[in-house]
């Protein structure tokens, strides 16, 4: 059974769709990346699966349960999450915070310092949050989140405010859990880095699914092509010759070095055909990024959809608020 099942969900604000129509399966030990422009919808998913808001049409069911049923408190305590703007009272110390969380939660308290040293938080723990930087709210936030030991965690832009080794260490978080048989949906809009911690993207558009799979999947369903710069000494005809029919575009990148862009499929007889050559001293690999097959879905959909703003203000929106936070 799957631990999240979203069964064509619509949510309306007074007559105005937030989530148009959503279908989702989370499974066990998943890692869904859940992207999209800003107004998406993506915390208004969040917030369907947490159970703090009733869907308009349509089902919801986390560990086989309605999260807004009141039987769903049994199963409340396997839910972490980490809210997008994370907040806590400014003159209790990191550690009282936890302390505080731990007994509403009913989690022993030896647990806090446990965590406290697992988001590198132990330095400050006796120092008022006031004191914080962002990154150490956010570490805080994290530590809340992982309280109860979650089997689902809902991580809201998580990785807003931390430095790029607290980034590295946050995601390598994530693959512990996971290991340990956590789901974890992970919304954000910073996508590198990403793509090596996610098991499927979800992309959402004005609040319906652009696009839904492994990224391998996606790249496919994109038709986004596969870049490979080949150096060295090698004859531009011949390789033109050699590699008709395989829907390549050969273009001159600079004196020694040939770019070619093949499509997926493709990519590995390509590949085997420029490593026939003598003359080839390097090759560099570049498949489709996740930013890339963002943009590629973001666009499509902003073509069908007017009330989708553009990639590139997505971006600058983005930026501003992050700015702010
Ligand atoms: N409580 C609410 N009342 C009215 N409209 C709402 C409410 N919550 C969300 N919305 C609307 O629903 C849409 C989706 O919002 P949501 O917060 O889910 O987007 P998001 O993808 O998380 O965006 P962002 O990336 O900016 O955080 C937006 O148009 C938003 O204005």
């Amino acid at each position: 059974m799957s631990v999240v099942q979203l069964n064509q969900v619509k949510k309306y604000f007074d007559g105005i769709a937030a989530i148009k129509e959503l279908s989702l399966n989370i499974e066990e030990g998943e890692v869904l990346g859940l992207f999209g422009h800003n107004g998406a919808g993506k915390t208004t998913t969040m917030k369907l699966i947490l159970g703090l808001l009733k869907p308009t049409e349509g089902t919801v069911s986390v560990f086989g349960h309605a999260p807004t049923s009141p039987h769903f408190s049994d199963h409340r305590y396997r839910l972490g999450f980490l809210p997008e703007n994370v907040s806590f009272y400014q003159q209790l110390t990191g550690k009282e915070v936890l302390a505080y969380f731990a007994k509403l939660k009913k989690v022993h308290k030896n647990r806090v310092e446990q965590l406290l040293e697992e988001v590198g938080l132990n330095h400050a723990a006796n120092r008022k949050v006031k004191t914080y930087s962002k990154g150490m709210k956010q570490r805080l936030g994290l530590a809340q989140a992982l309280l109860t030991a979650p089997k689902l965690l809902l991580l809201d832009e998580p990785t807003v405010g931390l430095d790029p080794i607290a980034t590295q260490d946050f995601y390598a978080m994530v693959d512990q859990l996971k290991k340990s048989g956590c789901s974890v949906v992970l919304c954000s809009h910073v996508l590198p880095g990403v793509e090596k911690h996610i098991d499927r993207a979800a992309i959402l558009g004005a609040g319906q699914l652009q696009a839904l799979g492994t990224l391998t999947e996606l790249r496919e369903q994109a038709q986004l092509p596969t870049t490979i710069r080949a150096y060295g000494e090698i004859n531009r005809d011949i390789l033109r010759s050699e590699l008709e029919g395989h829907a390549v575009d050969i273009s001159t990148a600079s004196d020694n070095a040939m770019e070619i862009q093949t499509s997926h499929a493709y990519k590995t007889q390509v590949l085997r055909e420029i490593m026939k050559h003598p003359g080839v001293s390097d090759i560099d690999l570049q498949t489709p990024s996740l930013e890339q097959i963002y943009r590629h879905y973001v666009e499509a959909s902003a073509s069908h959809n007017h009330d989708t703003p553009p990639p590139h203000m997505t971006n600058s929106i983005t930026k501003d608020k992050e700015g702010v936070q």
